[in-house]
């Protein structure tokens, strides 16, 4: 579903060249669920940007569901749904309902299958209650489930996630949780979620992959992911001795 061969990008910043992701291989099976973890700069961001086509590869290739995501971006939109936890995706004035609306144009969903999908994912993440309220005055929590429910409205293969759980209290970071394990585990659709919240990977991931300077340090379960750092008993022990040996 996803696959990366020796994929690169660089940035060049003045004179300097960044190498933000280098020689960079994976691939991801149909109905994975995979955490992608790194400390900051890594290059996790980087990663997702060229998996929906917003950047291009400087050396190497990318797929996603067959597809070179930055020379069929519109094609590959009906088959990727990602979610930016920093970012909105929705019509900041819109009430939510409204900018549902407008994706549902944008990508030609089926008026029947949009209404069945969002009335489904509208119970799921329980956003009856402010459905009809803009987004600017939604709160993190809520507008998190409205920016999920956009991303999953046209029922992509693959959804891509970068930090969904950022800034949510631990109700709602659960019920986040049960809603992603399931959507994996029921519809079968493939997860790449990259995250610094380590209770995310532990609580949903079977599959670990760790990115430092670019380049991939560890691709394994979360099993072996934990036995990786002998001595060291927590995740948050474990990635701190994979995050500080690997620099
Ligand atoms: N548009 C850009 N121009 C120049 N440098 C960039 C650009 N985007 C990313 N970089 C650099 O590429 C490297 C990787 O950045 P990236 O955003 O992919 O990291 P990240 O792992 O997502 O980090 P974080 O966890 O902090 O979000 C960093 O050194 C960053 O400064």
């Amino acid at each position: 579903m996803i696959e990366l061969d020796r994929a690169g990008r660089t940035f060049k910043v003045k004179r300097a060249t960044v190498h933000a992701v280098q020689d960079l291989s994976f691939s991801i099976a149909p109905g994975e669920f995979v955490g992608y973890l790194g400390p900051n700069g890594a290059g996790k961001s980087t990663t997702i940007k060229m998996l929906c086509g917003i950047l291009t590869p400087s050396s190497g290739t990318v797929r996603v569901a067959g597809l070179d995501p930055s020379r069929r971006r519109t094609t590959l939109a009906r088959r990727i749904g990602v979610v930016f936890g920093q970012r909105t995706t929705l019509w900041w004035d819109l009430p939510l309902r409204d900018s549902f609306d407008l994706i549902r144009l944008l990508y030609k969903v089926d008026r029947k299958v949009f209404d069945a999908r969002l009335a489904e994912l509208a119970e799921t993440l329980d956003l009856g209650a402010f459905l009809r309220t803009p987004v600017r005055q939604l709160s993190l929590g809520q507008r998190m489930r409205g920016d999920l429910t956009a991303a999953l409205l046209h029922d992509p293969d693959v959804l891509v996630l970068d930090e969904p759980t950022i800034g949510l209290d631990v109700v709602s970071k659960a019920s986040i949780r049960a809603f992603l394990a399931r959507l994996n585990a029921e519809r079968g659709t493939t997860v790449l979620l990259t995250t610094h919240d380590l209770g995310d990977i532990e609580r949903l991931c079977r599959r670990v992959m760790l990115i430092d300077h670019g380049r991939l340090a560890f691709d394994g379960t979360l099993e072996e992911l934990m036995a990786s750092a002998p001595g060291h008993a927590t995740i948050e022990e474990v990635v701190t001795h994979l995050y500080t040996s690997e620099r």
